[in-house]
C-alpha cells in the first residue's frame, strides 16, 4: 500500500509547465527533481506487437494523475513531500498493544459504604426489618363483601344508641373480643361485629382494642378507608381526660 502510494507521488508532470511554452519540451529548471516512472515506459509505441499476454503480467499500477491529463500539468514538483515527511504506515507490531484483563478484584469490587466509592450503597441491598405481614384465610362468608352487605343491612352494629363523648379510661373498658372498641383518628368503633371479616385477622385487630389504634392501622395499611369501613360501628368521638 506504501509503494502504491509513493510511485503514484513520485509519478510528477513528464510535459513542461504552462508558464514556459518555449521550444523546450523537458524541463530546463535545475531545481526540478527528475523522477522516475514506474511504470513501463511505452517502448513500442505505435507497434502492433503488444499482446494480451503483456496485459495481464503487467501488475504496475497505473499512473496517477493520467498522464497527459490537466491535473498532472498543473502539478507543482515542489509539492511532492519528500520520503522522510511521509505518514509512517504502523505495522502490526507497532500497533497500540491491547488494553489489558481486568482484574477479578475489579470485576467484584467490594461493596463499601466509604465515600467516593462507586460500589452499590449498602442500605439499597439490605432487605428492610419488617415483620412480614400475612393476611389470614377468612371463614366461608366473612368476605369484604360480606361485610359490605352487613354494613348496609340495617342490622346494629354499634351497641348504644347515641353517639358519646368517649375518654381513654372509658375505651380501656371495652377491650374484649365480644366487647372491643378501638380509636382510629379520634372516631371510637365497636370493632367486635368486623373482627371475623378483617383480613388482617382477629388477632392483629385485636392489639388495637380498648386503645387508640392509629398509629397501629397507619403503620400497617395507611391506604385502607377506615372512615367508610367501619362507619356503620361508630360509637362517639375520643377526647382527653377531664381535668381533675
Ligand atoms: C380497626 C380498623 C381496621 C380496619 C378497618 C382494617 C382493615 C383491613 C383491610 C381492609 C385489610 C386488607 C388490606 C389489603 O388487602 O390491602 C387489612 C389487612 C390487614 N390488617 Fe387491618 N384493619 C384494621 C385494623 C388493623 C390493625 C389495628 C392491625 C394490626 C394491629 C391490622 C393488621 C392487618 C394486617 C396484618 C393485615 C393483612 C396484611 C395486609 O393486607 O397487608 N389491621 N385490614
Amino acid at each position: 500500500m506504501a509503494s502504491y502510494f509513493l510511485n503514484w507521488l513520485t509519478s510528477g508532470p513528464t510535459s513542461a509547465p504552462e508558464t514556459e511554452p518555449t521550444t523546450a519540451t523537458q524541463p530546463t529548471n535545475a531545481s526540478v527533481p527528475t523522477l522516475t516512472r514506474h511504470s513501463p515506459p511505452p517502448d513500442d509505441e505505435g507497434s502492433d506487437t503488444e499482446t494480451e499476454q503483456d496485459h495481464e503480467n503487467d501488475d504496475s499500477p497505473p499512473a496517477f494523475p493520467s498522464l497527459n491529463s490537466a491535473q498532472r500539468a498543473k502539478s507543482q514538483p515542489s509539492s511532492i513531500a519528500p520520503p522522510n515527511l511521509l505518514p509512517k504506515v504502523l505495522t502490526d507490531t507497532q500497533l497500540m498493544p491491547p488494553p489489558p484483563i481486568p482484574t477479578k478484584r475489579l470485576l467484584n469490587p467490594p461493596r463499601t459504604n466509604t465515600p467516593g466509592s462507586l460500589a452499590v450503597p449498602l442500605t439499597t441491598t439490605k432487605k428492610p426489618a419488617t415483620k412480614k405481614r400475612e393476611k389470614v384465610a377468612l371463614a366461608p362468608g366473612h368476605s369484604p363483601m360480606d361485610w359490605a352487605n352487613l354494613k348496609t343491612s340495617g342490622q346494629d352494629l354499634r351497641g348504644t344508641h347515641t353517639l358519646m363523648r368517649i375518654t381513654p379510661s372509658m375505651l380501656k373498658q371495652h377491650n374484649k373480643r365480644d366487647d372491643a372498641w378501638s380509636a382510629i383518628n379520634n372516631k371510637v368503633y365497636n370493632i367486635t361485629p368486623y373482627l371475623p371479616y378483617h383480613p388482617g385477622g382477629e388477632k392483629e385487630l385485636m392489639r388495637s382494642a380498648g386503645r387508640d389504634g392509629t398509629k397501629l392501622f397507619a403503620l400497617t395499611h395507611a391506604w385502607v378507608n377506615a372512615e367508610m369501613m367501619l362507619d356503620a360501628c361508630l360509637v362517639g368521638f375520643l377526647v382527653p381526660e377531664p381535668s381533675s
